[in-house]
């Protein structure tokens, strides 16, 4: 299975599970990402949602630049970009905390996914970064629009978008992206931090997100990520960016 569900003790945990391929997500994952989020809604006994990633070298490594290699005009991109974008926006918007449990990289749409996500904790030594750019492209699955709502410094984020380039954990940390890093297991970290977490009663916490989420439906938030998604779907068309993911795979290929 591309993805893995297990749930304990009112943690549900979605691993994505395609180590060979650094968690790329591809559209089977996109589907466990969708199963995953329904399981939410339709489970009270859920008190937090762990999105991490299988193996100890990435968390995820974006979009599946084979499997999207393939689509080439803007409506064709922003016919997959929309539909990952609509998975995110559900995740960002869901009434429990959601946690990204950052056990190796995230790049590309992997960084937007753990931007989607309310607390991002990072393992020691691992990288993050929105590395659209070196593509050609934007982030594309409205990880730019959450990144600009997480209250880092407007100069901070912008910096880490145009990089486009993977930031250590320390900075991350140092900039507001990443809450916690850790040195211990990833199961010590996600423990420690639901600690205190754990005996507040869920429709606290869930008051609480809705303070938020009200704020991002008074300024129209899904219509702005659709907007940033629109945009990445433009560039895709372009031929630079036909021309680096070639280059990526073709190098692949030569190894
Ligand atoms: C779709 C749009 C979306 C968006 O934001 O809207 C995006 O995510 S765009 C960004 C897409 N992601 C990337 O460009 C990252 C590509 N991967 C890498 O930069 C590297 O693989 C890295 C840094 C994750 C790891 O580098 P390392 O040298 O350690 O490993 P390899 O590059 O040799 O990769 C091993 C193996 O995994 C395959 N791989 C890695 N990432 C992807 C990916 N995103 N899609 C498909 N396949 C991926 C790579 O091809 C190698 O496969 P192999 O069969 O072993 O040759």
């Amino acid at each position: 299975m591309a993805y893995l569900m297990t749930k304990e003790d009112g943690v549900l945990t979605f691993t994505i599970n395609r180590e060979d391929k650094h968690n790329a997500i591809n559209s089977e994952v996109m589907e466990g990402f969708k199963e995953v989020i329904t399981y939410v809604k339709n489970h009270d006994d859920v008190r937090f949602l762990v999105i991490t990633g299988a193996g100890e070298k990435s968390f995820c490594s974006g979009g599946d630049l084979a499997e999207f290699h393939s689509l080439h005009t803007e409506d064709e991109a922003f016919g997959m970009l929309s539909k990952m974008g609509n998975i995110l926006y559900e995740l960002a918007t869901l009434p429990v905390p959601t946690i990204a449990l950052i056990n190796g990289t995230a790049v590309g749409g992997g960084c937007e996914i753990a931007t989607a996500c309310d607390f991002r904790l990072m393992k020691r030594g691992k990288k993050a970064g929105f590395i659209q750019g070196t593509l050609a492209i934007t982030s594309g699955w409205g990880g730019g629009t959450y990144l600009f709502e997480r209250g880092l410094r407007h100069d901070r984020a912008l910096k880490m978008l145009v990089d486009a380039k993977p930031y250590d954990a320390d900075l991350l940390y140092d900039i507001g992206w990443a809450m916690r890093v850790y040195d211990g297991t990833n199961e010590e970290a996600l423990a420690e931090f639901i600690e205190h977490m754990r005996n507040i009663h869920p429709s606290v916490h869930q008051a609480y997100k809705e303070i938020e989420l009200r704020k991002w439906r008074e300024r129209n938030m899904y219509g702005r990520v659709m907007e940033e998604i629109r945009l990445c779907a433009k560039l895709w068309e372009h031929d630079a960016h036909h021309e680096a993911v070639n280059n990526f795979l073709t190098k692949k290929a030569k190894k």
